[in-house]
């Protein structure tokens, strides 16, 4: 039976070319949008350019047009979907997936660190392996992942570590979930299925901030406003603050604005561990929220689409920690 899987290009280095001073530039024409792939005769590719932007434009507004569109392929009877992206914003769009789309499709993110021009370009590649992840059976209620230089990763915990190298997507703490061997498919780890919350609008003004050696409370001070819907902050270590931080984070908490917390370690999860003025105990009494294992920008995608969701007090908390 013939599989047909969508191809969605959204922009990014694996659409650009390098011109002859060295600079890389996005082309009028996505290069990946001519392209004859050899693929599978079982495969139908049904290929649609919704954008043609650098990663670093993409927003929310983009995120939930890819994820409506991907909602309606699976409607629709696709096998699964690739989705082509800029890296610097790929793990937040495809955790955005992630959230908002139910698992049992396959929908695999990729991108490249080197244009279509250079040498060692390794858009083609990942796109090619991209394919055969996403047309892979055991694919198959895996969640969203994201698929580089030969590893499969969950969307959730995948993270840009490196400015250029192609082994830049990684794992922390968890490791891949999976490789791409020559030509098949290996997966060596279960996903944990996200709550879906299909969304149909997004909101805004959902912040995010790191703490440091020092910090005051002056950038608390300046979010303390009627239109901020919710803060996550990177903490210290397990998850501490400065205590001079602390009455401007009591204010926006008297407000009612959400306030998450996870570790600005590249590894680990944030608990509250420690009871000192300023410590996780503290903070969690005060009524800040705890996230398990997100890195800050995967902690405010999840904010922002539970509070898009109408999610609020005790049951924003819940779907925080799940
Ligand atoms: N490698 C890349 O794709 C980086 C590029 N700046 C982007 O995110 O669009």
């Amino acid at each position: 039976m013939t599989k047909k899987i969508l191809i969605l290009h959204t922009g990014g280095t694996i659409s650009m070319s390098e011109d002859e001073t060295g600079k890389v530039k996005p082309n009028t024409q996505n290069p990946l949008t001519s392209l004859q792939l050899p693929t599978n005769e079982n495969l139908q590719l049904v290929t649609e350019e919704v954008f043609n932007i650098p990663s670093p434009h993409m927003d929310p507004q983009h995120m939930l047009q890819l994820s409506l569109r991907l909602r309606q392929a699976q409607a629709d009877d696709f096998f699964g979907a690739v989705v082509t992206h800029g890296t610097d914003t790929l793990e937040e769009t495809a955790f955005f997936l992630d959230l908002t789309l139910d698992s049992q499709m396959p929908v695999v993110v990729t991108g490249a660190m080197r244009s279509s021009n250079e040498i060692g370009s390794d858009g083609l590649y990942n796109f090619k392996t991209a394919i055969m992840v996403a047309s892979s059976p055991a694919s198959i209620n895996k969640g969203v992942v994201v698929v580089m230089n030969d590893e499969i990763h969950a969307a959730r915990f995948v993270t840009k570590t490196h400015t250029t190298n192609v082994a830049t997507f990684r794992t922390p703490t968890f490791g891949p979930i999976g490789i791409i061997s020559d030509d098949y498919v290996v997966y060596v780890q279960n996903t944990i299925a996200e709550k879906c919350l299909p969304i149909d609008q997004i909101c805004s003004n959902v912040y995010l901030i790191k703490a440091y050696a020092g910090m005051n409370g002056d950038l608390l001070t300046a979010l303390n406003q009627d239109s901020t819907r919710g803060l996550v902050i990177e903490a210290l270590g397990a998850g501490n603050l400065p205590p001079q931080v602390l009455p401007a984070l009591q204010q926006l908490l008297d407000r009612q604005i959400p306030i998450i917390l996870v570790s600005r370690c590249f590894n680990g999860i944030a608990e509250p561990v420690y009871d000192y003025e300023g410590g996780g105990v503290n903070l969690q009494k005060m009524g800040v929220t705890f996230c398990r294992g997100l890195n800050g920008q995967k902690a405010r995608i999840k904010l922002l689409v539970g509070i898009s969701a109408g999610l609020k007090n005790r049951e924003l908390a819940k779907y925080i920690n799940s």
